[in-house]
């Protein structure tokens, strides 16, 4: 279980990466989980006739890493979510093994605000997602 980590510990700078290969049992249990069945995540002869030519993860199943990341290791346990904004920069395809980065670049201590850059790379070292996260650490 990761240390809590309380506001006052964490410094700009700090950083955390959680990484996943991701299945196509992933993509079918996010589409039975949130109801999007958009053919292109789930029917391989649709998928062949789109721009990607093959099926592609969700965009918010990729995003949710980071939420991972968030939750469990920085700023960690207790962490408030406030809010997130996510570019989808490349497609992640079945078998892709991403890594969800954060970095806190900014602190504002009056309100115990945390601003993290929040990066998702996949093995060949394209980014795939681009985005920024504001968490709240009260305790
Ligand atoms: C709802 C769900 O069921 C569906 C999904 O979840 S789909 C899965 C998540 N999305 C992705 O995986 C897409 C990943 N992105 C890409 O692969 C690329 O962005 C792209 C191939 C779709 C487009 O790239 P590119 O061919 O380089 O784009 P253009 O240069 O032709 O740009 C056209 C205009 O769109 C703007 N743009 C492009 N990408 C983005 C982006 N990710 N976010 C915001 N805007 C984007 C680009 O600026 C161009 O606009 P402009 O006014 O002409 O500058």
């Amino acid at each position: 279980m990761q240390k809590e980590l309380a506001y006052e510990d964490i410094q700009i700078g700090d950083s955390a990466v959680f990484s996943k290969t991701i299945s196509e049992f992933d993509i079918y249990q996010f589409a039975g989980l949130t109801g999007d069945f958009n053919p292109m995540h789930i029917d391989e002869e649709f998928a062949k006739k789109t721009f990607f030519k093959e099926r592609i993860a969700h965009g918010l199943l990729t995003g949710s890493f980071i939420s991972t990341v968030l939750g469990m290791k920085l700023p960690g346990p207790n962490s408030i979510y406030l809010s997130q904004n996510f570019t989808f920069t490349a497609p992640v395809k079945m078998g892709d093994t991403i890594k969800a980065i954060v970095e806190v670049v900014e602190k504002r201590d009056d309100k115990k605000l945390i601003k993290l850059k929040t990066q998702i790379w996949n093995q060949r070292e394209e980014m795939v997602v681009d985005g920024e996260a504001l968490v709240m650490k009260k305790y």
